[in-house]
């Protein structure tokens, strides 16, 4: 069964339409990127897979289920915008989570940032917005959830360290669990994907494999987005 299935999904803001019958399904074990230009409707998406927005029409499931309190449990969430107490330590923001989710893997969430040299004692509001966004992505990716939604994930980290954390945080998990990645940075992320699905204005344009995009089309995934999305 699909960790993450759309059937005809819309949704709407007012009169704004956001997603228009989108259907497509996600299963388990699979890395995704959820591309598409600006106002696609990837956050609106993700909203729906958290339950923080209910369909107009059409529907989302979560390995089978609406979501709400059962698939909570197995979705772990990185917002593209957070509320993160700011006055916690790395360390207290570690006990909350430990206290909140029962599948939250303290030593692996510890080992992440003694590697990226963040002190447990250091609270959020000293550190950079860089270094914040390393703190809540470790955090997100230390439960061991069966699906895990990144709404822009590494927009402020630097070239350097978005290596190491796709390598390491992104892809160092269950691999039974999927992974979503709304973002807009490709060529950095491509690496680690292992399928795209391209929206454009609410609007499913394509879901594929990487491999396919490199073997039929001959094109890296940013090339291809690129020719698809030309303005
Ligand atoms: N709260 C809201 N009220 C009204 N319209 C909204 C609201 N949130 C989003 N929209 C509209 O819905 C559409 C999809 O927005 P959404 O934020 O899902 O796009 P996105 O693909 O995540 O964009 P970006 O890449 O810029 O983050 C846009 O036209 C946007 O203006």
């Amino acid at each position: 069964m699909p960790i993450l299935e759309c059937n005809q999904l819309s949704k709407s803001y007012g009169k704004v339409p956001a997603l228009d019958g989108v259907s497509f399904a996600i299963e388990p074990g699979r890395i995704v990127g959820l591309l598409g230009p600006n106002g696609s409707g990837k956050t609106t998406l993700i909203k729906l897979a958290n339950g923080l927005l209910t369909p107009s029409s059409g529907e989302i499931l979560i390995d089978g289920r609406t979501p709400g309190r059962e698939t909570h449990a197995m979705v772990s969430y990185l917002p593209e915008r957070t509320a993160i107490p700011t006055w916690m330590s790395a360390g207290q923001l570690m006990d909350f989570y430990e206290d909140f989710y029962p599948d939250f893997r303290r030593q692996a969430a510890e080992e992440m940032l003694h590697h990226l040299n963040i002190q447990p004692k250091q609270r959020i509001k000293q550190m950079s917005k860089g270094t914040r966004e390393k703190v809540q992505l470790i955090m997100v990716m230390s439960r061991a959830a069966r699906l895990y939604l990144l709404d822009e994930p590494i927009g402020g980290v630097d070239p350097a360290t978005r290596d190491y954390i796709l390598s390491t945080i992104i892809s160092n998990y269950n691999p039974d669990a999927a992974v979503v990645i709304s973002t807009h940075l490709i060529a950095d992320v491509e690496k680690v994907l292992d399928e795209v699905v391209f929206i454009d204005r609410g609007h499913l344009v394509l879901q594929s494999s990487v491999d396919q995009i490199r073997e039929e089309k001959g094109m890296s995934v940013d090339a291809l987005f690129r020719e698809v999305f030309k303005c």
